[in-house]
């Protein structure tokens, strides 16, 4: 198993040369950071030693010299130290920019190919927070984090590794922290991680609660259950609070902590290196530069448990996102390719089963044969399996048994895309995209024109409503289309299938909410759209499929009747007791005309 570090490491490959300049950027940052601090140390040696200091050995022995020159440095130092922040700070940020988009894009697209199982096993908030959630999570980590880490090791070698050149006896004292500090932050973070699991457990419920009681406002408003509503957010939102709160408590204690155990290295240096000089072990200067610089050295250390966090939280949010790259794509295109000008839209359901996970089997070896461009009409009670027969056959699921197949070819040894683009499905419940009205009926055929558009609208008996919208065809429609009617909804969905064109056409329940003189309108278009092509028509009124070439009766499963509308009323069964109750109904409400 590879480390997440390293596969996230990988999204920015291509730009390696970016990440070694930035690497260098930030070290070279860190030491013209630190360097002040060196020359504070050299300037009271030349104040001391005047003479004999440090820059005098250089060759300047004038001690003013000796001053502007250590000027200059500085202000050079200061300068390069600023340059290098700006190299360092736009790469690592433009880095985390590249791999976040990268990754967010892999993972959708990744997404998109799972199966409709996949989406229905889990909660959209849920997919959410690792697309959004811990996509951003790793782009602060690596707007950063990556820098943090660098500046820690530079300074703790670097200002480290003077003091044991500077002054070895003192060195120890100075370091003596450093192991418990180290220790303690182990010890915390170990402590802080399960707290940190609980507070996004905890935001991931008031998410979906949020979420849910949104898409349900009208709902709530008809139960008048805002207060009740109100309460429940109440109660998780006070759990997001206390969950905090208890991880709040740790981490806060912390730097309190780490401070106590740094005063010690502070004050043992003072001590020691004190007493080092006025041994003249170590020179005034040497002590001065160790006294201030063993915070530099010390405070780090700090940062440390900050570091370990961000970087723990990244990479468990780099697994999520992983875990989701890693699902495997349990539908798979078939490589045979049916080019939709050569379809003829000869379907046969041959002896199938299914069932859906962990489920009783909704289809029981059903077999049903649709020649080329004939209408057939799909009816039975609900929950028969008639909208999972063309779910199947858009391989949305695989079947468990027996074969489905399109011009004689198994949909499974088909291409995926193919396959899908030579159906036109118009599903039971439309989904509408947030967009206009137009965008709306030309979604899946992106490059027709406006003609085309309205063509479409007109023999779905849509153009009519449409105009009458305030902006008309650019009229946006609200998410999910709320701004609709149901049945105006249906007559967009059935547009956007006849803009399709395609050789076979699925329609579930298509007109179930349009009133029945829409419906009659609609199905005269429909005798038109419906010739050159097989249609496969779900309905539970019985006028919308009367006219089929033949009419299924499915109960539980299976086919239990078929034939013409006159054949079926004759065999007195299922179809004919439908036809009997509907009919029935005229006799109370004159405006059925099946
Ligand atoms: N995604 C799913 N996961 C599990 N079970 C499902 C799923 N979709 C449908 N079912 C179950 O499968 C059975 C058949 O559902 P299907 O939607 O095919 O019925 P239908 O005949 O189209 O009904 P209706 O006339 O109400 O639309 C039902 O018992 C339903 O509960």
């Amino acid at each position: 198993m590879v480390h997440p570090l390293l596969r996230l490491l990988r999204y920015a490959k291509n730009y390696r040369p970016q990440v070694w300049l930035a690497t260098i950027c930030t070290i070279l940052n860190k030491i013209f950071d630190l360097a002040p601090s060196y020359l504070i140390g050299v300037a009271v040696d030349v104040v001391v030693q005047k003479e004999n200091s440090l820059v005098a050995r250089l060759g300047v022995t004038d001690t003013v010299g000796q001053l502007a020159v250590l000027s200059l440095l500085t202000l050079l130092i200061w300068s390069l130290e600023s340059l290098f922040q700006f190299f360092y700070d736009r790469l690592w940020r433009n880095l985390a920019q590249t791999v976040q988009h990268e990754l967010r894009l892999d993972a959708y697209s990744h997404l998109q190919e799972l199966e409709l199982s996949y989406f229905e096993d889990r909660s959209t908030g849920e997919m959410l927070s690792i697309l959004n959630d811990d996509i951003n999570q790793l782009e602060r980590f690596l707007d950063s984090g990556a820098a943090r880490i660098l500046h820690f090791f530079t300074t703790v070698l670097v200002v480290g590794g003077s003091f044991v050149a500077i002054a070895p006896s003192v060195a120890w004292v100075a370091m003596l922290p450093i192991p418990f500090i180290i220790w303690g932050t182990m010890v915390i973070q170990r402590r802080l991680a399960p707290r940190y699991a609980d507070v996004r457990a905890k935001a991931g419920l008031i998410n979906s609660r949020l979420a849910n009681n949104l898409s349900g406002i009208a709902t709530i408003k008809s139960f008048t259950a805002e207060r009740y509503e109100r309460d429940r957010v109440l109660t998780e939102s006070e759990a997001y609070r206390r969950s905090n709160g208890r991880a709040i408590a740790l981490s806060a204690a912390f730097i309190p902590l780490i401070r106590m155990v740094i005063v010690v290295g502070f004050v043992a240096t003072l001590f020691f290196g004190g007493v080092a000089a006025l041994n003249n072990q170590i020179t005034v200067g040497t002590y001065g530069f160790l006294v201030f610089i063993v915070q530099q050295l010390l405070w780090p250390f700090a940062s440390l448990s900050e570091i370990l966090d961000s970087y723990q939280r990244a990479m468990a949010s780099t697994r999520r996102v992983m875990g989701l790259l890693d699902t495997p794509i349990a539908i798979t295109t078939g490589d045979h390719p049916l080019p939709l000008n050569t379809v003829r839209g000869d379907v046969h359901f041959n002896d199938i089963t299914f069932a859906y996970s962990d489920r009783d089997r909704v289809l029981k070896r059903l077999s049903l044969h649709i020649p080329p461009k004939s209408t057939i009409g799909i009816v039975g009670a609900t929950g028969s399996g008639k909208s999972t027969l063309v779910k199947l056959l858009l391989r949305f699921y695989e079947i468990q048994h027996g074969k489905i197949l399109i011009d004689g070819i198994d949909i499974r040894t088909l291409n995926l895309a193919d396959l899908r683009r030579c159906i036109g499905w118009v599903s039971q419940d439309v989904f509408l995209f947030h967009g206009t009205v137009a965008e709306n009926i030309s979604y899946g055929s992106f490059s027709t024109s406006h003609e085309e558009i309205v063509h479409a609208a007109k023999l779905a008996e849509a153009d009519e409503f449409i105009r009458q919208l305030p902006q008309g065809y650019d009229t946006i429609v609200g998410e999910r289309g709320q701004k609709l009617s149901g049945g105006q909804r249906q007559r967009l969905a059935i547009a956007r299938a006849i803009l399709k064109d395609p050789p076979i056409l699925i329609l579930d329940e298509a007109t179930s909410a349009v009133d029945n003189e829409t419906e009659a309108a609609i199905q005269k278009s429909l005798i038109m759209i419906t010739q050159n092509r097989t249609t496969i028509a779900i309905a539970h009124r019985l006028s919308t499929i009367r006219h089929s070439d033949c009419i299924y009766a499915m109960d539980r499963g299976q086919v239990v009747e078929q034939g013409t509308h006159e054949e079926l009323l004759a065999l007195g069964g299922i179809y004919a007791g439908l036809w009997q109750v509907q009919s029935g109904d005229r006799l109370f409400n004159p405006s059925v005309n099946p």
